[in-house]
């Protein structure tokens, strides 16, 4: 086991970079599974090992990985060179060409999958991620901010009736309510109300798959992340024949009822639908722009010609069934996660919070008569798009990107020091390093959405603003996610006043945990309508 744990201790001792010292048996993991720290913690202090290097070198558990800190280097990394660095680390889940075993959803997934079958799988979704898909979409999810409001003055009804202030809830519970009926409507063609009906089968479904308390499956999620390799000889399915049977048959279902019907709804079942006849393309107008031509918001990552190439592969029902499967563990935690941050930094931040709503409010009093928002007027919201981009900042919930190296590299910092990066090398980019630098971000800690106005944003540096990440293997789900995000918070903030209650923790702080993103004592927050 000893030497099963140290055998590539010595793997950079060869190479002209500084290197973190490992330690039996965890490498440099030892603080993050151990409990001692937050994830943000952990690769911050990873980040900051050796703040004059381009490049560094650390062990995730036996694993040597390579961790860049150069601005410079992130972009040649995620988009010059990216052929080099085209697929995510392996997790032990993903199918590839070679492996038979291609029943998992989650390893046919865009995250796991790799190589060819990556790039054909991207190219085939890309074109359900346009602009002008959101804007087909746009509706289904406002309809998902609105009842939440609606539920929301229900409920602060009742709690000043019995005498409250109004009406007190933990953020992080409400806004997964939210994501799932955003997923439940938009990926999986069903509505339903996970305010009024909390334990509906869906959102089960949901909790039980991102469920963090049970054990079997932060054993699992450990294996994943330390030992893949392990995990893929095994052949270890994340999820239980349970859950995979339910997303299984409600999506084929779904096709079918669409299919024999003639129904249309425009969501991602019927993108899916049309990937599988091969009719989803990218249209004319699709061509995503920078963000000041389209106004589509700061942190929108574009996307590359890999996502835009043509091709003929026919994908089987599992293949399809995995990328709508993808929500729960892409879009989920996520959305929910950034949600509540956002709206807690604008309880904490009045000031913040005021002009948001000032913001809002006089977008909201423009409307014409009878009419409601739409996509475009929501992301012609200049302040609400900065708040956004700053919670993206000071909460990058995806903490760390990852490439694995896929051919032999040659390292050349054109200043003399030049080595090899192997095939199969582990690739490490700190999103939250690069946020929480004072270099790039000065008091970092502080919230500050003005570092995004237009006059200030120029000074934010290419290769250090990361929350969706970075080249071709960038977040697919950028647009999709900032307009949730941005509709949830125009909803909430046009209809309540947030203040802090009794039971929020200032400064908010994150929970140490080696398996699981959380809070130590949730987010609780106060709402109080506007109008009431
Ligand atoms: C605030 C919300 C979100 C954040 C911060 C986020 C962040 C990220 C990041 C950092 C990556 C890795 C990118 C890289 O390696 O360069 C990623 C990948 C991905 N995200 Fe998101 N994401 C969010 C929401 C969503 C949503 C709503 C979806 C829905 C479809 C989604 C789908 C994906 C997929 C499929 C990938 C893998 C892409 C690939 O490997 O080609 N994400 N996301």
């Amino acid at each position: 086991a000893y030497r099963y744990c140290t055998k590539n201790y010595f793997y950079f001792a060869d190479k002209p970079i500084p290197f973190m010292k490992p330690s039996f048996p965890f490498g440099n993991a030892g603080p993050i599974l151990m409990k001692k720290v937050t994830l943000f913690e952990h690769f911050k202090n990873i980040y900051d090992a050796f703040p004059n290097a381009r490049i560094h070198g650390m062990f995730n558990m036996r694993q040597p990985a390579y961790v860049v800190r150069d601005p410079e280097l992130v972009k040649q990394i995620t988009v010059k060179d990216f052929d080099y660095f085209v697929d995510h680390m392996t997790t032990g889940m993903e199918q590839t060409e070679e492996n038979n075993s291609n029943h998992l959803l989650l390893g046919n997934s865009l995250v796991s999958l790799r190589g060819q079958k990556w790039r054909d799988m991207r190219a085939t979704l890309s074109p359900a991620f346009t602009g002008s898909k959101m804007r087909l979409m746009f509706a289904l999810i406002a309809e998902c901010g609105k009842t939440m409001v609606e539920h929301f003055r229900a409920e602060e009804h009742k709690a000043r009736a019995a005498g409250g202030t109004g009406y007190q809830l933990e953020m992080k519970d409400m806004m997964t309510r939210f994501a799932n009926d955003v997923i439940g409507t938009a990926a999986f063609g069903i509505k339903v109300d996970s305010f009024r009906d909390p334990t509906n089968v869906f959102i089960s479904m949901a909790r039980s798959v991102t469920n963090q308390e049970s054990l079997l499956k932060a054993l699992k999620m450990i294996g994943y992340t330390f030992a893949p390799k392990l995990m893929a000889r095994l052949n270890i399915d994340f999820l239980t024949p349970e859950e995979d049977n339910f997303f299984r048959s409600t999506i084929l279902e779904t096709m079918r009822t669409r299919q024999e019907k003639g129904i249309f709804r425009p969501d991602m079942i019927e993108l899916l639908m049309q990937a599988k006849k091969g009719s989803l393309k990218h249209q004319q107008g699709d061509e995503p722009k920078t963000d000041s031509e389209t106004g589509e918001g700061f942190a929108t990552v574009e996307e590359s010609h890999v996502g835009k190439r043509a091709h003929d592969r026919v994908w089987t029902d599992t293949e399809l069934i995995a990328q709508a499967f993808i929500f729960f563990f892409a879009g989920f935690e996520t959305i929910s996660w950034t949600l509540s941050f956002a709206l807690y930094e604008l309880t904490v931040n009045e000031d913040i919070q005021a002009k948001l709503y000032e913001e809002i409010r006089e977008t909201e009093q423009a409307l014409e008569e009878g009419h409601t928002l739409t996509y475009e007027k929501l992301q012609s919201l200049p302040y609400l798009d900065m708040v956004v981009s700053e919670t993206l900042r000071r909460w990058p919930i995806a903490t760390v990107l990852n490439r694995e190296c896929v051919r032999d590299y040659q390292y050349d910092d054109g200043r003399g020091v030049k080595f090899t990066i192997e095939k199969g090398a582990m690739i490490f980019i700190p999103i939250v390093g690069m946020h929480f630098s004072p270099k790039y971000y000065p008091e970092p800690e502080r919230f500050d959405p003005e570092r995004f106005s237009a006059e200030n944003r120029h000074n934010i540096q290419q290769g250090t603003y990361l929350p969706f990440g970075a080249g071709p293997r960038n977040c697919i789900g950028s647009r999709f996610a900032l307009m949730e995000a941005k509709v949830a918070l125009y909803y909430l903030v046009l209809n309540f006043r947030l203040t802090p209650c009794a039971k929020t923790q200032i400064p908010l702080k994150l929970k140490k945990s080696s398996t699981q993103f959380a809070t130590e004592h949730g987010i609780w927050l106060e709402f109080q309508s506007r109008s009431g």
